[in-house]
């Protein structure tokens, strides 16, 4: 087998392996791939996202082709068979028939001769009518739509209500498309210009942004990764919608800022860049996991104006700040074509803990503006409960707190109640969901 075939072999086997991690404990856990090289553990975040994007309508095509049924099958079969038929009909690079093979090998080698056998039967069927395929026909208007576009029926009846069902359709289509990826200079390492002439002397292409300064989006962020220029600091990858907090709380070079959930540091990162690393970003989280990413990031970025300070931001006492972040914990709807396993972590009940959470974080925040500071709070959900709704009971508990325009920090398009907020969709701005306010102290 040539080096390629084998790195792939290894990455669908290795991708299979987390799929059932996930299916048993809820959790992704992509460590088992570091034993590949960086190209293989680029196909592995690839598959296992993919097949988490398409799982329910996989699992349609599997029991439409397969006698015994997916309830009744193995965990390792389930996604050996998820990841072939995701191969076949979604992949144009690869033939069926090396999608097949490779799924009958690996179903042998995991599970018998007569599990490789059943696997080469299903995924024979399905090819005999690949241009043909079956379409969910469910009465059910809600499982039909779930089944077709591979979301849970909760998300479903909930954005079908708010949205109406066409718009629904589309951002639920553009969750399921590759996500889009933005990489912004760090001018603490290099300048905005510099790295443009860098981009370009290596022939990446790019597409500056007029929304932000310093924002670039690009077709992958592997060219940035094997060149080192991550580790080198001179970019970060950080979609052009999480930039907007950090440019809403406008932090000034000198100034006491807090970064109340921080970890792992994006938008801290982006902060002592914008302050020139001139003045003090306190940058908390409750994980020491996370925030030793953080420091790291810190060092390599030269954002020397950054602490580090692990806390329960619910439990902490400090002296008053010029400007607060509260980048909240949340459900992570508006991120679902990047995280596509979110889809299936979260419930109504999950929703239900966080808006109480942020509640609670937005509390002790609120303790640690001073008089005529500024607070901003966002999140990367699109539900309103944990965004405007959230901020207008903070506002009813909180009467020395106002809302400020957001007017001048985003562009127009995004901005949502008359000005007070924005709110970033997937289907229409080709970014993730991101939602973000400015309050001021007032007394
Ligand atoms: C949305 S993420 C933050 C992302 C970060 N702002 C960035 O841009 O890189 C939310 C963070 O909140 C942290 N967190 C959750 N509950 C917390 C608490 N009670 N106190 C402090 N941090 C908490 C989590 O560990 C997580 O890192």
């Amino acid at each position: 087998m040539d080096i390629a075939l084998e790195t792939e072999a290894s990455a669908r086997s290795v991708s299979v392996e987390i799929l059932i991690n996930f299916d048993k404990n809820n959790v992704l856990d992509y460590s088992t791939a570091d034993q590949l090289d960086s190209r293989g553990r680029a196909e592995v975040r690839e598959y296992v996202q993919n097949i988490l994007r398409r799982r329910t309508y996989l699992d349609f095509l599997i029991d439409e082709f397969s006698n015994v049924k997916i309830k009744e099958m193995k965990p390792s079969l389930k996604n050996i068979l998820r990841l072939g038929i995701y191969d076949m009909v979604f992949m144009d690079s690869t033939p069926d028939y090396a999608a097949i093979n490779e799924s009958v090998e690996l179903a042998k080698l995991k599970l018998g001769s007569r599990t490789g056998d059943l696997t080469n039967a299903i995924l024979r069927n399905l090819q005999r009518d690949i241009d043909n395929l079956p379409k969910p026909s469910y009465e059910d208007r809600t499982k039909l739509v779930a089944t077709t576009f591979s979301h849970p029926e909760w998300l479903v009846e909930r954005w079908t209500k708010r949205f109406g069902e066409r718009e629904a359709f589309k951002l639920m289509q553009a969750n399921n498309k590759r996500p889009v990826y933005y990489v912004r200079a760090n001018n603490l390492r290099t300048k905005t210009e510099n790295f443009k002439l860098r981009m370009t002397k290596h022939d990446i292409d790019f597409t500056e942004s007029d929304w932000l300064p310093g924002y670039f989006q690009v077709d992958s962020v592997a060219p940035f990764i094997s060149k080192g220029w991550l580790d080198k600091g001179f970019c970060q990858v950080q979609d052009i919608a999480a930039g907007f907090a950090p440019f809403l709380l406008d932090p000034q070079p000198g100034e006491e800022i807090y970064d109340l959930c921080a970890a792992p540091g994006t938008k801290s990162i982006l902060m002592a860049d914008r302050m020139n690393a001139e003045g003090s970003i306190l940058a908390v989280d409750i994980s020491s996991e996370r925030l030793d990413k953080l420091a790291s990031s810190a060092l390599t970025y030269h954002a020397e104006n950054i602490r580090v300070r692990r806390a329960d931001v619910t439990e902490l006492e400090l002296d008053e700040a010029d400007g607060v972040l509260l980048d909240a914990p949340c459900t992570g709807t508006g991120v679902l074509s990047k995280r596509a396993d979110l889809r299936w972590r979260r419930d109504e009940e999950g929703l239900k803990n966080a808006v109480e959470q942020q509640a609670r974080l937005l509390d002790s925040a609120a303790k640690m503006v001073k008089k005529g500071g500024r607070l901003v709070y966002s999140t990367c959900s699109l539900e309103e409960e944990e965004n405007m709704d959230q901020i207008m009971n903070f506002l009813d508990r909180h009467e020395n707190f106002e809302l400020q325009t957001v007017e001048g920090y985003v562009p127009e398009e995004v901005m949502v109640d008359g000005g007070f907020g924005y709110q970033t969709f997937p289907h229409k701005h080709n970014c993730d969901g991101h939602f973000g306010v400015l309050l001021k102290r007032t007394s």
